[in-house]
């Protein structure tokens, strides 16, 4: 229990069991049933690509385990404005409080800014926080193969399709990638970071890319800071994107947006 995966993991049976007592399930469930809003997140990423452009899930995020504090002037309705201005496909937004300075209302701001898609960007191991996600107002969520038992994933996958979402699956090994193909859901992210030690190497999608199977969407997630970077990718294949530090460093995240996908 010394990496960080399992000491997030850990945190967050806290934070559910402490929400289950604070509000139940059949409550928040209520709640998500009765909103009408969904937005295709999947079909978001493929329309983009189908104009012959990058599907580009720009990430709004305060700060992270491996970085620290990564933007101090951190307003999640502006940045998400300034993203959809600027060609982004979907939004990806950190809900987790403890570890990344995330927040619920992050993901409200930013969604109720622009009409993008929006990702809970969280670490999801109960059904509870699947329909807490739509009760916020997501339109996708988020799976780990390395925080999940593969049983696991496909009961919060059907959760989410219950409700309309759309969902993520995140993989950074071989290993993880088999677990994950057992979804139902076409968006498989290969995480260049690796979550455990924090290393990060492009390597790690284009050395997975042969064994995704036709029909599946490979999203590439992590460490793409710059224009080469991304070049790389496409070289690749690979044209959809997950991407945060580059656009929360920069002044303005929808510019860098565009500088690294646009600009030449
Ligand atoms: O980034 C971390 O430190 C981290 C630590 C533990 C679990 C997850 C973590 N990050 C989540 C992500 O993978 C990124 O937020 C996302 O892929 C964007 O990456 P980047 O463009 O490098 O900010």
């Amino acid at each position: 229990m010394n990496d960080i995966l399992a000491k997030i993991l850990d945190t967050k049976r806290t934070e559910v069991a402490t929400a289950r007592q604070m509000r139940s399930e059949s409550e928040v469930l209520r709640e998500a049933q009765s909103r009408q809003d969904i937005r295709g997140f999947a079909r978001a990423i493929e329309d983009k690509i189908a104009q012959g452009k990058p599907g580009v899930i720009a990430e709004i995020k305060r700060a992270s385990p491996s970085k620290g504090v990564i933007r101090e002037d951190f307003r999640p309705a502006d940045i998400a404005a300034s993203y959809a201005c600027h060609g982004a496909a979907c939004l990806s937004v950190l809900t987790d409080v403890q570890y990344f300075q995330g927040g619920y209302d992050h993901l409200r701001q930013a969604r109720a800014a622009c009409s993008l898609p929006v990702l809970r960007k969280d670490f999801l191991i109960d059904p509870y926080q699947v329909i807490h996600a739509r009760a916020l107002g997501a339109d996708c969520i988020l799976l780990i193969a390395a925080a999940l038992a593969p049983a696991q994933m496909r009961e919060l996958e059907t959760v989410a399709a219950d409700l309309g979402m759309d969902v993520l699956v995140e993989v950074h090994d071989r290993e993880e990638l088999d677990a994950a193909l057992s979804l139902n859901t076409p968006l498989v992210g290969i995480n260049n970071r690796n979550l455990r030690t924090f290393e990060t190497r492009l390597e790690t999608t284009l050395a997975m890319l042969k064994d995704v199977p036709a029909g599946k969407r490979v999203v590439t997630e992590s460490g793409i800071l710059l224009p080469e970077d991304a070049d790389r990718m496409r070289e690749y294949g690979v044209q959809a994107f997950l991407v945060g530090e580059a656009f929360m460093r920069a002044p303005d995240p929808g510019t860098a947006l565009h500088e690294l996908f646009f600009a030449r």
